[in-house]
C-alpha cells in the first residue's frame, strides 16, 4: 500500500475540498482580514501507538474546521527509518513555513514499501488547523518551536509491539522474524534514545491513545478556544478578547453603524464597557476565603482585590467609570490628558491627577479605543512614572487595532489588555477600520472636537 510520506490525509482541505462555505456562498464579503495564522499540532509516539487515529480522531472532531493532517517527511535512501536522520526536516520547515503564510505547499510523496519518494508532489493549501505527525515531531526545536500545541500518544510497548507486528505482516506482506529483528536493532532503540525523551516536550500526554476519549475530547475543546480566539492572543498572552456572543456582535453592529442614533450609542456602548469591565475584573489576583451560607454550609469562594483604582484617558476614557464604578464600590478614579497630534504623531501629557499611593494599587486604565496605541502607551508611561508595576495594569477598551496591540506589547508587554473586539486595521488618518468612527464625538455628541485646555 502507497501512502503520501508527508500529507498523508488531506481532511476538508487540502486539495480544495473544504467543507466551510466560502464566502460568496454565505453571502459575506470577502474576508479581508489579515492572515490567519494556523494552529499548528505535533503529534508525536512511538511506532504503532495510534497516533493517526488519535489525529483522525481530533480531525472528526474538528468537521467545521478546515484541517489538514502532514507526516513528518522521510529521507529517501535512509537505513535506519527510526533514527533523526531519516527525517528530512529542513524541507518540513520550508513546506511548514509556506503553509503559515498561506500558501500552497508541494510535499513529496514517500512509498513504504519501495522507500522512494514518487512524483508528483501532493499539492496541499493552508488551513486552519495543521497537525504534524511523526515518532520524532517533539525531537528538532525548530519544529517544535513552531508549535501551539504539542500531544505525546503514550501507549504500553507490549501493546505497540503486537499491533506492529500484525501490521508489518498483514499490510506489508513481511515475515515475522524480520520484523522482530528490525524491532530489536533499530526500532526499540530509537524509541529509547530518542522518542521517549522528547516526551518531556509535550503539553498533553494521551495514555492508552486513541481509547483515551476524556483526553481527546479536551484536546478538541483547547483547540476550538483557541481557534475562536484572534490569533493576536496566540502571540501575546497578555491580550484578551472577551468571549463573543451573538448579544456582543449585535451590540458591535449598532456602535459601528454610522446612521445609529447618539442615544442608543451610548446604550449599547454602556453595555459593552460593563462587559469589558467585568471580565477585566476577571484578571485581578485573589484570596482564598470560606463563608457558611444560611443554610449552614460551608461554600469555598475569593475575596476582591482591594488596592484598586481607575485612571481613565480624557475623555473618551470617561465613559468607562460609570462601568467601573457600578462595578467596584467607592473606587477610586484618576484622570490623565493627553494631547495627541495624529499628523505629527506625538502625545503630550496635559493634566494628570491620580490618586497619591497609585503605586501600591492595581491599576484599571480606561480608553474605548486603541488605534495606534501612541495615547496608551503615552498613559501608562506616566503610571510607570508614578511607581505603578507594569504588570498591575489592565487596559481595558472596546476596540483594538492590531496597530495599536503591537504598540503597547512591545513597550509594555506585562500590561493586560481586555478588549472586546479586533479590528482589521487603521486606514491614512489613523482610524480603526471597521472601527465605529470618533467614540468621543459619538458618545458625547460633539460634532467637532473639541481643542486641548491650554
Ligand atoms: O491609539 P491612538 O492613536 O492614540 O488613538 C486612540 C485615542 O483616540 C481617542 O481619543 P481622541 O484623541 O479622539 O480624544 P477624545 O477622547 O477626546 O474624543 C481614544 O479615546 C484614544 O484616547
Ligand atoms: O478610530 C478611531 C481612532 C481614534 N479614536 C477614535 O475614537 N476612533
Amino acid at each position: 500500500m502507497m501512502k503520501s510520506g508527508f500529507a498523508k490525509v488531506l481532511k476538508n482541505m487540502g486539495d480544495n475540498r473544504s467543507t466551510r462555505r466560502s464566502s460568496s456562498e454565505s453571502g459575506r464579503e470577502p474576508d479581508q482580514s489579515p492572515l490567519k495564522v494556523p494552529f499548528i499540532i505535533g503529534v508525536a509516539g512511538g511506532t504503532a501507538s495510534g497516533k493517526t487515529t488519535v489525529c483522525d480522531m481530533i480531525i472528526a472532531h474538528l468537521r467545521d474546521q478546515r484541517v489538514v493532517l502532514v507526516n513528518q517527511l522521510k529521507k529517501v535512501g535512509e537505513y535506519n527509518f527510526d533514527h533523526p536522520d531519516a527525517f528530512d526536516t529542513e524541507v518540513l520547515l520550508s513546506c511548514m513555513e509556506k503553509l503559515k503564510r498561506g500558501s500552497v505547499a508541494t510535499i513529496p510523496n514517500y512509498d513504504f514499501k519501495t522507500h522512494k519518494s514518487v512524483e508528483p508532489g501532493r499539492q496541499v493549501n493552508p488551513a486552519d488547523v495543521i497537525i504534524l505527525e511523526g515518532i520524532l515531531v517533539l525531537h528538532d526545536s525548530r519544529v517544535r518551536d513552531l508549535m501551539n500545541m504539542k500531544i505525546f500518544v503514550d501507549t504500553d510497548s507490549d501493546v505497540r509491539l503486537g499491533r506492529r507486528l500484525r501490521r508489518d505482516t498483514v499490510e506489508r506482506g513481511r515475515n515475522v522474524e524480520n520484523v522482530l529483528d528490525q524491532y530489536a536493532k533499530f526500532v526499540k532503540p530509537s524509541f529509547d534514545e530518542f522518542i521517549l525523551p522528547s516526551m518531556k516536550y509535550a503539553d498533553v500526554i494521551i495514555p492508552r491513545g486513541a481509547d483515551n476519549e476524556v483526553a481527546i475530547d479536551l484536546i478538541v475543546q483547547h483547540i476550538r478556544t483557541k481557534l475562536g480566539q484572534h490569533d493576536l492572543c496566540k502571540f501575546y498572552s497578555n491580550v484578551f478578547v472577551i468571549y463573543s456572543t451573538f448579544q456582543i456582535r449585535g451590540m458591535h453592529t449598532l456602535v459601528r453603524d454610522a446612521k445609529t442614533t447618539k442615544h442608543d450609542f451610548v446604550f449599547y456602548a454602556d453595555r459593552l464597557i460593563r462587559l469589558v469591565v467585568e471580565h477585566g475584573l476577571g484578571h485581578l489576583p485573589f484570596n482564598e476565603k470560606q463563608i457558611t451560607t444560611p443554610t449552614g454550609s460551608v461554600y469555598t469562594g475569593v475575596v476582591f482585590c482591594e488596592r484598586l483604582c481607575g485612571v481613565s484617558i480624557i475623555r473618551s476614557g470617561e465613559s468607562m467609570e460609570n462601568a467601573l464604578r457600578a462595578c467596584c464600590k467607592g473606587i477610586k478614579i484618576g484622570k490623565i490628558l493627553i494631547h495627541r497630534d495624529s499628523n505629527a504623531g506625538t502625545q503630550e501629557l496635559i493634566y494628570e491627577k491620580l490618586p497619591k499611593d497609585i503605586s501600591t494599587r492595581h491599576v484599571l486604565l480606561l480608553d474605548p479605543v486603541l488605534a495606534s496605541g501612541n495615547s496608551a502607551v503615552k498613559a501608562v508611561s506616566v503610571l510607570v512614572g508614578k511607581g505603578v508595576p507594569e504588570s498591575n495594569i489592565i487596559f481595558l477598551n472596546l476596540i483594538a487595532s492590531p496597530e495599536g496591540i503591537h504598540a503597547m506589547c512591545k513597550k509594555y508587554p506585562k500590561v493586560k489588555i481586555v478588549t472586546s473586539e479586533i479590528d482589521r486595521g487603521l486606514n491614512k488618518e489613523m482610524s480603526v477600520i471597521p472601527g465605529m468612527g470618533e467614540f468621543g464625538d459619538r458618545y458625547f455628541g460633539t460634532a467637532t472636537k473639541r481643542p486641548p485646555p491650554t
